[in-house]
């Protein structure tokens, strides 16, 4: 299968493309970034593992990175500094991700789309609706990567109960930052008991965990190596899934009817078309549920923001039809062209026009030989 990383020489970027180029599942794995990505491609490549490695740099080679790509993965975009929240990262971020989801829809609109950039919360809205604005919107292929709170949950309990974290499992549900991150220990395996303000602190600890490790860089970026690892280990399970899987389940952050919130994350369980079914919350203890009245309003809020953001600021060349030409007082003023399209669209071009030719010189045929005032 092939795997497309975009943002690939960055913090994430390199250690999540050596850890895929590891996976066997793979046999292309695409690199992208603005920088760097030859060197990087040149450097993975020498590695014995069958994928084989391109690298592609500059936006004229999008193409290139993302045809026929089962799997886009994407970590671009700037990290929080400290005293940063991950949503003072919007406005940066949320145009690197419309143009690179953009590029998916038009070179390879049936591929899993997997976004790591943060503000998770408003970039996963935002990438739904590039992809619905082109009209190849599936709500299964579009995840938002939260698999990091559910590795840090894990490892955390571990470390607290001196258990084997490769038999822990904690349930992560909701969004991906602060208060919106609602780890379910009442739904922990093995089944596991924390005093109420050990519970506490470790709900704390874990919604925290992205600020501990932007304090601990001082200014040197966010979480980059668990981020890859965590991202790898999502890939891999969507690897597996559409590798003919059926028992694959992770926690992720989708469109969703489980709550008011219209994205959310749940347990899924993935399949060849990506989310197979969503698992849903389950029960939640009493104080799990005090969390996700917290939350929902909050993650609606983010949501909410990152789709008003993308209505006034659609992808480049996207003229909505009623602007096909700007009425001026003078009647036409400028013809604002086709724009870019969508392959679907092309194919709807291809076949409106010698329909439409044909009706022109229908009518001009018609008035040459039947002229007026005669
Ligand atoms: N979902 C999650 O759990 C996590 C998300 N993140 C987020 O991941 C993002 C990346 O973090 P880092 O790798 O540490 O940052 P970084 O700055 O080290 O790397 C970002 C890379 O993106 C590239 N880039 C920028 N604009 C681009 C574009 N238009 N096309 C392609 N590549 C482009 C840069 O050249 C750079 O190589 C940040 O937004 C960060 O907040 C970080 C940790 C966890
Ligand atoms: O905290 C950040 O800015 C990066 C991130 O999302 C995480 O580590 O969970």
């Amino acid at each position: 299968m092939k795997v497309a990383v975009l943002g690939a020489a960055g913090g994430i970027g390199q250690p999540l493309s050596l850890l895929l180029k590891l996976n066997p599942l793979v046999s292309h794995l695409s690199l992208f970034d603005i920088v760097h990505t030859p060197g990087v491609a040149a450097d993975l490549s020498h590695m014995c593992t069958p994928a084989h490695v391109t690298g592609h740099m500059g936006t004229d080679q999008l193409e290139a990175c993302l045809s026929g790509s089962n799997i886009v993965v994407i970590p671009a975009g700037v990290p929080r500094k400290p005293g940063m929240t991950r949503d003072d990262l919007f406005n940066t971020n949320a145009s690197i991700v419309r143009d690179l989801v953009d590029a998916c829809a038009k070179f390879c609109p049936e591929s899993m789309i997997c976004i790591i950039s943060n503000p998770v919360n408003s970039t996963v809205p935002i990438a739904s609706e590039v992809m619905k604005q082109r009209g190849v919107y599936d709500h299964r292929r579009v995840f938002g990567v939260t698999t990091l709170d559910v590795v840090r949950a894990n490892t955390f309990v571990a470390e607290a109960k001196d258990r084997d974290v490769a038999h822990v499992n904690v349930p992560v549900i909701g969004g991906h930052s602060g208060e919106t991150i609602v780890p379910l220990l009442s739904q922990a395996t093995p089944r596991i008991t924390f005093p109420r303000e050990e519970r506490t602190k470790m709900i704390e600890r874990i919604q925290n965990a992205g600020t501990e490790v932007v304090e601990a860089k001082a200014g040197a970026g966010s979480a980059t190596l668990s981020m890859a690892y965590a991202g790898a280990k999502f890939t891999g399970s969507l690897l597996d899934a559409l590798n003919g899987r059926e028992d694959v389940v992770e926690c992720t952050f989708v469109q969703s009817d489980e709550t008011e919130c219209t994205y959310f994350a749940t347990p899924i369980l993935l399949g060849k078309r990506g989310i197979e079914q969503n698992l849903g919350i389950g029960r939640l203890a009493d104080f799990e549920v005090s969390l996700l009245e917290k939350a929902i309003p909050e993650l609606q809020k983010n949501i909410t923001k990152g789709e008003e953001w993308i209505k006034s600021n659609p992808p480049a060349n996207r003229m909505p039809p009623y602007f096909i030409s700007s009425i001026g007082k003078r009647g036409i003023e400028q013809n604002l062209g086709i724009g870019r399209l969508a392959d679907f669209e092309v194919s709807l071009l291809e076949k409106a026009i010698p329909e439409l030719q044909k009706n022109i010189t229908k009518g001009e045929e018609w008035i040459k030989s039947n002229p007026a005032g005669q």
